[in-house]
């Protein structure tokens, strides 16, 4: 292996494997660099093992749902088989096929902890704890991730807490669980781990998906507390553990659980990365341009995570892509195209980025909600509509409970955000995503016709009830 590539990339997760990817097919060398798994957190410790968790519980709640088969669901979900399920998808956090992957793509496989050692200069200090360096001829790209943040509460640290790490890898599900944070990670493993039987208190001090719209966050919260996990809106003011057991202070109460999950943000993964061996500032986010520059550099890169923009897995891939062909336009001296919506920019982090929160009900948004384009100056209409009334969706559950709503700007007719809320929304977002990325126009949507009797009629229901423009 030779140690001087046309990109060094810190990290071989989802991310950074694009990256590596597309500077390889843009006729340039690469090589990831990986401290733990090659395909990172959300392969082995997010995104996938999290979904395994859910999966079978709304598969159950959904048949439940349906006359016919809800006769046949006799009892609740086998924990073991949800569990087993999960660690085959993760392939038993055994990276062997991605590794085959790189390979077969290309590109080059270095094992260690890798550090910026000055301008183009990466050294990896690999387990056995020689040091090998590596001098890129274009590009050195940081896609190292991010870390759980923990809160700084009395007595958390010492009270051994889960990350989302242990929530997504555990062997056997607590029988009391508590969860601090509002966000995605706690929304989701509340209702995974309610749906284990497992008796979930969430400490969430600004509730439940902050951010979402409020008929989102209100429909997941009374959903939540339905299946009985319990809510609070408050900080933690201490934690202790004794024995088995820890204890969450907050308001003057006490909640005793077996296991207490953190999940309030994440940090970047950059405070051991020689971040100051180019003048960057170590634990701080990486700040770029639309091309995935860093700021004030030609040849150092940041993508994923650990810019910042978009913490998702899809938004850091699409990073990856626009990063990985800019480094080779550059290299081979091909035009760059860094205009808004060009091949080599990653504008859709600012207005379109999309996400489903795998919660029951699942929420589905992409673009902007009502309140972040009101704070934008957009001159909007809303328009709302009840999913229960959509033909599609009375077959799809008995008593379908469900909301769209989609964000209107005015002054050019078209599609600035869609949130859905309801069973089986996830697979509905690409529509949405397309109609505002493309801002296609409303007049035109109205040629888009969905099938009958499927839940993406709601978009004809939107349509009417906005009114033919
Ligand atoms: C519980 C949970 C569920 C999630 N679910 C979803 C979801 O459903 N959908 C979604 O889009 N997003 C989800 N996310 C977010 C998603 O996991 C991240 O956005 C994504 O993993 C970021 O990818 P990345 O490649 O930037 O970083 P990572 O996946 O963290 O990859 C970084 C890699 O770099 C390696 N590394 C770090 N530092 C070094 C170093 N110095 N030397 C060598 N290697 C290094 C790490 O070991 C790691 O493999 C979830 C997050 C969590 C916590
Ligand atoms: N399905 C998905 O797309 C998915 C799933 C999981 C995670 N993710 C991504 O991973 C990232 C991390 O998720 P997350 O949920 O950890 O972070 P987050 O930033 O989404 O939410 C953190 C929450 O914790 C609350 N909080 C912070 N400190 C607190 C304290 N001391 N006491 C009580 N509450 C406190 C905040 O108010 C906030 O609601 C997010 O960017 C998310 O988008 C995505």
């Amino acid at each position: 292996m030779s140690d001087e590539y046309d990109v060094v990339i810190l990290g071989a997760g989802a991310v950074a494997e694009n990256v590596a990817d597309r500077a390889v097919q843009g006729g340039l060398t690469a090589v990831l660099i990986e401290s733990e798994l090659v395909g990172g957190e959300c392969s082995y410790w997010a995104c996938m093992p999290s979904k395994a968790l859910i999966r079978s519980g709304a598969a159950l709640r959904a048949a439940e749902r349906v006359p016919g088969a809800a006769e046949a669901v006799s009892g609740g979900v086998d924990v073991a088989a949800v569990l087993a399920r999960r660690t085959r998808i993760v392939h038993d956090w055994d990276d062997s096929g991605q590794v085959e992957w790189v390979h077969g793509a290309g590109i080059d496989l270095v094992r260690g902890h890798a550090r910026l050692s000055g301008v183009k200069s990466v050294t990896v200090t690999t387990s056995d704890g020689s040091e090998r360096s590596l001098t890129a001829r274009h590009a050195v790209v940081i896609s190292t991730g991010s870390d759980p943040l923990l809160p700084d509460i009395p007595g958390l640290l010492e009270a051994a807490p889960w990350t989302p790490r242990e929530a997504t890898s555990a062997r056997v599900p607590p029988k009391r669980l508590a969860i601090i944070g509002g966000g995605v990670v706690a929304v989701e493993m509340a209702t995974a781990y309610s749906s284990f039987g497992t008796e979930v208190t969430v400490f969430a001090r600004s509730g439940l998906l902050p951010g979402q719209e409020d008929f989102a966050r209100e429909a997941v919260t009374a959903a939540l507390r339905d299946s009985g996990v319990d809510i609070r809106r408050a900080a933690p003011t201490r934690v202790e553990r004794s024995g088995g057991e820890v204890t969450v202070h907050s308001d003057g109460e006490a909640v005793v659980a077996d296991e207490l999950l953190v999940a309030t943000g994440r940090v970047p993964r950059t405070s051991d990365i020689g971040a100051e061996t180019v003048g960057l500032t170590p634990g701080g986010w990486i700040d770029v341009d639309d091309t995935m520059l860093v700021r004030g550099f030609d040849w150092l890169y940041a993508t994923g995570d650990v810019n910042h923009r978009a913490l998702l897995t899809h938004q850091g891939k699409y990073q990856a892509r626009a990063a990985g062909d800019v480094i080779a336009a550059r290299a081979k001296g091909r035009t760059v195209d860094d205009s808004p919506w060009g091949a080599h920019v990653a504008t859709a982090d600012h207005r379109a980025v999309p996400q489903v929160t795998f919660s029951e009900p699942t929420v589905a948004s992409v673009g902007l909600t009502s309140d972040e384009a009101r704070k934008a100056g957009f001159d909007i209409r809303v328009v709302d509509y009840d999913l229960g009334w959509v033909a599609g969706a009375s077959l799809q559950a008995d008593d379908y409970e469900g909301h769209a709503r989609m964000v209107v700007d005015e002054e050019r007719k078209v599609v600035l955000g869609v949130t859905f809320v309801g069973q089986d929304v996830a697979e509905m977002l690409q529509a949405a995503t397309i109609a505002v990325v493309g801002e296609v126009p409303l007049d035109r949507l109205w040629h888009a016709v969905p099938a009958y009797p499927t839940m993406n009629e709601v978009w004809l229901r939107l349509l009417e009830a906005y009114g033919r423009p």
